[in-house]
């Protein structure tokens, strides 16, 4: 179905189809396919039956609600620019390089320093909003991301299936979690379209739409949310480690003029010293020699922070 896609979003197709639901409940093996199959289709894909306590997620939903609705003075103290990567809360401007949208953020790295503080700001009991709700969340979502990759490794066939797992396992890795809280308002582009920039991203909503993912150029596909279910996206990392097959799909969020959206995304990273580059078993017939050169993700995070939102980052390390 094709319908005519909202003004303020320019002349873009937005097309409705049925995105992969994938059961983790069912027979390993066939999961591992189906897995394989939607992140080489679409880079993206809901999964079910994950088995994440309901609390876990209703804790880290309610701790961004009430982190939302504070003071826009109060979360304003909260920006900061850690590392060069813009930590903490902001507004309106995504990352460094003039990127705008209507869509608020906290945006959180594993570092105990940066949480402690946060908590501090954010709670009145900033030990539970520490312990009990971001590291829990933090803990439950990195071992549902473990869990993906290491299927996806068996559907591929590659005989170390601990080799994407590896990464984020780390105690140096390099993830992130993000609340985004879009307001609601007249459909406009809230979050500009780009790929995730690390390996992979799990991502669920509150239940309203907003979030499109773009397969082809200029076609805009809207995922439903589901209650029951995290949206996982293949990142550009990933795209590298496997040699191409795996898709780092483009996607945007978009406001509705009824209801707040709130959106929790974990990026799932390396250590910065991590070198990235595909495994021999990804050479294949059709693909045989190595599409991007080896780097390692401080290499690619300079670039990604070097560049805007919508920059396909992952070309400049093409072979
Ligand atoms: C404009 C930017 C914001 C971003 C860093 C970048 O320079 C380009 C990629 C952006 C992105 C998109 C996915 C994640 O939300 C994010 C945290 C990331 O790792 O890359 C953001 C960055 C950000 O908002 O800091
Ligand atoms: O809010 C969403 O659905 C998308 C957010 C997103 O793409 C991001 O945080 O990188
Ligand atoms: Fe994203």
């Amino acid at each position: 179905m094709v319908v005519a896609s909202p003004n303020s979003i320019q002349t873009e197709k937005i097309v409705s189809i049925n995105l992969p639901t994938i059961d983790l409940s069912k027979e390993r093996a066939t999961v591992a396919k189906l897995i394989v199959k939607a992140s080489e289709e679409y880079g993206f894909f809901n999964v079910i039956n994950h088995r994440i306590p309901q609390d876990i997620i209703d804790n880290m939903e309610e701790a961004g609600f009430d982190f939302f609705a504070k003071p826009a003075s109060q979360k304003a103290k909260l920006a900061s620019n850690y590392d060069s990567v813009p930590l903490g809360y902001g507004c309106k401007n995504i990352g460094f390089n003039g990127d705008v949208g209507e869509v608020e953020y906290l945006l959180l790295n594993g570092s105990a320093s940066h949480i402690s503080k946060i908590s501090t700001t954010i709670s009145n009991d900033p030990s539970n909003f520490r312990y009990r709700v971001v590291s829990a969340y933090r803990d439950a979502v990195e071992e549902l991301a473990c869990e993906i990759l290491e299927l996806m490794a068996e559907g591929l066939g590659v005989p170390n299936t601990s080799i994407f797992t590896t990464f984020i396992n780390h105690p140096d890795s390099d993830s992130l979690l993000r609340f985004n809280h879009y307001p609601p308002l007249p459909p406009s582009l809230a979050f500009g379209d780009h790929s995730d920039p690390q390996i992979i991203t799990l991502l669920r909503s509150n239940p309203v739409s907003g979030l499109q993912i773009s397969l082809q150029h200029g076609l805009w596909i809207p995922v439903l949310p589901d209650p029951k279910a995290f949206s996982v996206n293949v990142g550009d990392l990933l795209q590298v480690m496997t040699n191409g097959r795996f898709v780092s799909v483009r996607h945007r969020a978009v406001t509705n003029s009824e209801k707040a959206r709130m959106s929790i995304a974990y990026f799932g990273a390396p250590p910065l010293n991590a070198c990235i580059v595909a495994p021999p078993e990804m050479l294949t017939p059709e693909r045989p020699s190595l599409l991007f050169r080896a780097f390692t993700w401080a290499e690619y995070k300079k670039a990604t922070y070097s560049l805007r939102l919508g920059d396909t980052r992952i070309d400049l390390f093409r072979n």
